[in-house]
């Protein structure tokens, strides 16, 4: 199978978390955090940074990477790799741009339901401050068949 690298950039405050909508493309329709691919003359944080900017117009100056999660579509031989990380400081005001809509949500106010059926599984590990490793298999776009969600000393 080929792997396909991604960035997902999760901004946090005290007990608030910023999601944004995405308006076009893949998962459209859903709040996440923000990220994209990682271009071929960046390192993964580098991207990270680059898609948060694009994104969001927030400049990332602390990021830590806090999880890898590994998406499998049945019949599809292409694996993607989302690399995820945590940032707490940041310079700006989140705007909306083209591609994402944000917003503050409190912790315990995560839209679940408008998200993707994966990060109600794996959020609570990284609001605990749990880094992990998790490996999900789809079927289409909607069901999660099986997966595994693994505590990570380091990352
Ligand atoms: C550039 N983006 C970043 C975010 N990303 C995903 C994917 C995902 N599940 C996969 C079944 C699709 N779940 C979250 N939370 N983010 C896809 C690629």
């Amino acid at each position: 199978t080929s792997q396909k690298i991604f960035t997902l950039a999760m901004v946090r405050k005290t007990n608030a978390l910023l999601l944004g909508l995405k308006k076009k493309g893949f998962g459209e329709g859903k709040w996440n955090g923000f990220g994209g691919k990682v271009e071929k003359d960046e390192t993964i944080s580098e991207g990270a940074v680059r898609e948060l900017e694009e994104e969001s117009g927030l400049v990332a100056k602390c990021l830590t990477k806090i999880g890898i999660l590994e998406f499998e579509f049945v019949g599809d031989p292409v694996l993607f790799e989302v690399h995820v990380f945590d940032v707490t400081q940041y310079e700006g005001e989140p705007v909306e741009t083209e591609e994402m809509k944000p917003q503050w949500f409190p912790e315990d106010g995560i839209p679940y339901e408008k998200m993707w059926p994966d990060d109600i599984l794996w959020y609570p590990l990284y609001l605990k401050g749990i880094k992990f490793r998790g490996h999900f298999l789809y079927q289409g776009y909607d069901t999660i068949l099986n997966y595994t969600l693994t505590q990570m000393d380091h990352l």
